[in-house]
């Protein structure tokens, strides 16, 4: 609100006093703000000077008293508390600040791309996109895969260029007759649609945003131009102008049709309609400038030929660009143009080496408004939306446009087209305003690793891709002192508001001398009321620079949140009378451009000499100046380019480095996963071969069970070493201390019932089928396979306290019962020296798996204490088969009878047990093995 009723009061007072009109200077020299804080006596000019972001930012040291008054005349003197005092003056003032508008725009899928069919960008809302690496690799991963960001508006697709232009552009150009500013600019990878949406396609109704402003401007003023004697200079002032003048007049285009060759015909795109109601109380004039920025180097593209003399002459400053063949470039009229020449090359089959001149333009101080301008830039009055368009068009011719791999016509440069409208009411000829909309299409930011771009493109690429840099290191510098200013403003009593403290406040200098690209527009960032800005994000979803994409979108989020300050009302321009043209003596470079070669196409070389301004005239109306502080500052910008340069260097390198270091990371584990996967295989595979091996044994050892019979009746403990594997595999004899306690019963497994057998069950299959035992080897162990019937019910009650393995499984315990039973059974039925060998084989549907699950434990039990559960298929093959004869025989032993009070017991248990689960268990067991002991000492009777 303050900023409106004091921009009002303002404006009334320069209507009121007119003329002269109030400029933007006198907008800058108003008396301070309630606001402000008291600030040191400025002259106007120095004040501007500081408004507009210092032109020398590093000053921030201590002036010697001696030379403060000089000092204080120079606006790059200004200590950092200054600045930082006029940053807050500008903040707190312009409450009407707006953040900047930011659009994305999705580029449709393109036959030209075919890398990718999937979009990695998703459409989540108008306002939101998703995006979501595609490779996924594990960089990504440890980051993050998916990013949501947020714009002003999410165009799609198949948005159409009439609908974009209408949302995007079209209240900038209402604003812009209005007489306010604006800037519009695009931003994205190379090959995402930024010169298809400033300039269009070859089709109709794909307009871009640039003639459509043209034509809308055009449509609006029509019936309004009038003679206007004022030219636009600087940025916003305009000087009187004869009609006759040429530098205002069209350029000389000779050769429409070799401009149409080149760039194709844009005329059939067709024209937009929209009008907008332009204040009819004024009289409107268009004028259009048109500048690239190319390695950092501003170069007017309207510029002709036509007024140079000779190349000697070039030292008269005056703005020229040629393109000549170098054998006869002294004796070509000086009429030649860029365009004709540029014609004639492309139909010559010629490979002579062309010289091509051209002048780098230095950007200067505006004193007026703050703002940097660019110095000797041509612009010349239109007056037909064809006439700018046709001027649009031969401009474009100058750009630089090379084919890179990313994109077949890639702008290597930015170009930045002006549209200025001086106003002039009817009534009041001192009543001028001039207001301009400036449509830059930004060089497409890429990795030159991407576009595989070598030796001078490798510098272009550098040069666009630090420019790009340096907007975003803006962004994010405006950004915090944006916050810092806030919060400053937001805590009472910090001495902000008062002005008591204004000195303290450190705000980080924002580096927009840094490129050419922000220098330019640095007064729409740190104006007071320059205009408003909208940020085109476009994005290309199927474009492997996934990477690329996102910084992109990271630069738009971070620009979003940067303000900017449009003018409330029109401010009147300052009309001078006379502007003195400079004379310099510029500085040259010269390089060779080699073009084409490759395809079939042309090769031709281009030498390309560059004439450049010093800088050190640019502020024309300074006062004097120190030449060694001037030249100090120089160094230092210098430098920190330099610094920039090497630092980018470095980032790209580290990128490298980083993204080199991971793929090689990625491959090891890859190959480590490898190698364990074939360990893996092997080992299985080994432990196959050892229980193959095992059963073989086994197998083997069954051939002589006769004998091992006997031996197994001598109630010694015997064992077999497997030598392959160094295991050993013993039918542990653990029964020494119950057969000492039970006297000699040990011989009572004739007595045993088949329910006792069973309640020893599993354990005695167990540790039947697998033993661990040090005494003995191998080669005397075929006689140790039979088992004794209260070697098992010891076993049991032993493996009671070791064994882990078969209990979750009741069925399987089951099963495993009958298996013990059997053997015991088949035991008591050697007892009577009826032992039948087991069948070698193992019938199928045997109990072979389920022995099989219960792999040899890993940990070794104690010598002749616990029991090592080992599968054994061979073994359980042949407990099994023997089970039904030896159950047989045993029917018909008069023992079964003799004892049968004792299994009427043991019957009574066994439902118990097999029903039980793992926590009865162990009592079950105890009854069973007393069972056992039992049949020990009935045996030792008998
Ligand atoms: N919205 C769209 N609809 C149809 N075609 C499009 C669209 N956007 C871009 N294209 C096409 O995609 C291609 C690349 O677009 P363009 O040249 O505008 O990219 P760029 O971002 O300007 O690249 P560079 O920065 O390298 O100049 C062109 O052929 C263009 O016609």
């Amino acid at each position: 609100m303050a900023t409106r009723k004091a921009t009002g009061t303002r404006q009334a007072a320069i209507r009121s006093n007119a003329p002269p009109r109030v400029t933007r200077s006198a907008a800058a020299s108003r008396a301070p703000s309630a606001l402000e804080p008291p600030s040191p006596k400025l002259a106007p000019a120095e004040k501007t000077k500081t408004a507009g972001t210092t032109r020398k930012p590093l000053v921030n040291r201590n002036i010697p008293d001696a030379t403060t008054k000089e000092v204080a005349k120079k606006p790059s003197k200004v200590v950092k508390g200054k600045a930082a005092a006029s940053f807050k003056n500008d903040f707190v003032e312009s409450d009407s600040r707006e953040p900047i508008k930011a659009y994305l725009r999705i580029r449709p899928q393109l036959d030209d791309t075919g890398i990718s069919s999937v979009p990695y960008l998703k459409h989540l809302s108008s306002t939101s996109v998703q995006m979501t690496d595609p490779s996924g690799s594990s960089r990504s991963r440890l980051n993050q895969t998916s990013q949501i960001y947020t714009f002003n508006h999410v165009f799609r697709s198949e948005t159409m260029q009439s609908d974009f232009f209408a949302s995007t552009t079209l209240p900038l150009v209402r604003e812009l007759l209005s007489g306010q500013n604006g800037l519009v600019f695009t931003y994205g990878v190379t090959n995402s649609g930024k010169t298809y949406t400033i300039q269009g396609g070859s089709q109709p109704d794909t307009a871009g945003l640039l003639p459509r402003t043209l034509d809308v401007v055009f449509n609006s003023i029509e019936g309004l131009q009038g003679d206007i004697p004022f030219r636009p200079v600087r940025l916003a002032s305009v000087e009187k102008v004869a009609e006759s003048d040429s530098q205002s007049t069209l350029p000389d285009v000779q050769d429409e049709k070799a401009i149409a060759d080149v760039l194709g015909e844009l005329s059939a795109q067709g024209k937009d309609s929209t009008i907008i109601k332009a204040d009819r109380n004024y009289h409107y004039a268009v004028w259009i400038s048109y500048a690239e920025v190319y390695n950092e180097k501003v170069f007017d593209l309207l510029s002709d030929d036509t007024s140079n003399k000779d190349d000697d002459d070039a030292s008269s400053g005056t703005p020229r660009i040629g393109l000549q063949r170098a054998t006869s470039s002294r004796t070509l009229p000086r009429s030649t143009s860029t365009w004709q020449n540029l014609a004639s090359l492309a139909s010559s089959s010629s490979t002579d080496v062309l010289l091509v001149k051209r002048k780098a333009l230095s950007l200067k101080n505006d004193p007026d408004s703050g703002g940097k301008y660019v110095s000797g830039l041509r612009i010349v009055k239109v007056r037909t939306t064809e006439e700018a368009k046709r001027v649009f068009r031969t401009g474009n011719i100058n750009r630089r446009v090379f084919g890179t791999l990313a994109n077949a016509a890639s702008s290597r440069s930015h170009g930045v087209f002006t549209i200025n409208i001086v106003r002039v009411h009817k009534a009041d000829q001192t009543d001028v305003t001039v207001s301009r909309l400036s449509i830059v299409d930004l060089a497409g930011s890429e990795r030159s690793k991407n576009a595989q771009t070598t030796g001078e493109r490798l510098k272009e690429a550098g040069n666009i891709n630090k420019s790009l840099m340096v907007l975003g290191q803006c962004m994010e510098a405006l950004r915090s002192n944006q916050r810092r200013l806030a919060a400053s403003l937001a805590a009472p009593g910090r001495g902000i508001l008062d002005g008591s403290n204004h000195g303290n406040l450190k705000l980080a200098i924002v580096p927009f001398r840094h490129s050419k690209l922000t220098e330019l527009f640095q007064d729409f960032f740190v104006g007071e009321r320059e205009g408003r800005a909208v940020m085109i994000v476009n994005v290309n979803p199927y474009d492997t620079g996934f990477d690329e994409n996102s910084h992109v979108m990271r630069f738009a989020a971070l620009a979003k949140e940067v303000s900017t300050a449009p003018a409330v009302v029109p401010i009147n321009a300052k009309i001078k009378e006379n502007i003195k043209p400079v004379t310099k003596i510029p500085q040259r470079r010269s390089v060779v451009i080699a073009t084409g070669g490759k395809g079939g196409r042309k090769v031709s070389q281009a030498h390309l000499e560059i004439v450049e301004e010093d800088e050190e005239n640019e502020d024309d109306n300074d006062g004097p100046t120190d030449p060694l502080v001037d030249a100090l500052f120089e160094e230092i910008e210098d430098l920190r380019i330099k610094l920039y340069e090497s630092e980018m260097r470095c980032a790209i390198v580290e990128a490298e480095t980083r993204e080199e270091v991971m793929k090689e990371m990625e491959e090891r584990m890859m190959a480590m996963e490898r190698n364990f996967g074939k360990r893996l295989l092997r080992a299985v595979e080994q432990n196959e071969a050892k229980t193959d091996a095992k059963i073989d044994l086994l197998h083997q050892y069954g051939a002589f069970s006769s004998k091992q019979q006997d031996d197994a009746e001598s109630d010694e403990e015997v064992s077999f070493e497997e030598e392959e594997s160094g295991e050993y595999f013993d039918i542990h004899e653990g029964e020494d201390d119950l057969s000492d306690e039970n006297g000699t019963a040990s011989q009572s497994s004739a007595t045993s019932s088949p329910l006792q057998h069973k309640g020893s069950k599993s354990k005695s299959a167990h540790s039947t089928s697998a033993r661990p035992s040090k005494s003995k080897p191998r080669e005397s162990s075929p006689e140790c396979i039979g088992l004794r019937e209260d070697e098992m019910a010891i076993d049991a009650v032993d493996a009671d306290e070791t064994m882990t393995i078969g209990e979750d499984d009741e069925e399987e315990e089951d099963e495993e019962d009958e298996v013990a039973s059997s053997i015991v059974d088949d035991e008591s039925s050697d007892d009577e020296g009826s032992w039948l060998p087991p069948s070698p084989t193992p019938e199928p549907g045997d109990d072979e798996d389920e022995l099989l699950l219960h792999s040899p434990p890993a940990v070794k039990p104690a010598p002749g204490k616990s029991i090592k559960k080992t599968s054994n298929k061979g073994l359980a093959s042949k407990a099994t088969q023997s089970i039904d004869g030896l159950q047989n025989r045993m029917k018909h032993m008069s023992l079964f009878e003799d004892e049968e009070d004792e299994e009427m017991d043991s019957a009574e248990e066994e439902p118990v047990v097999a029903k039980k689960g793992r926590g009865s268990k162990a009592i079950a067991k105890t009854k069973v093995s007393g069972g056992a002991s039992t049949r020990r000492s009935t045996r030792g009777k008998k």
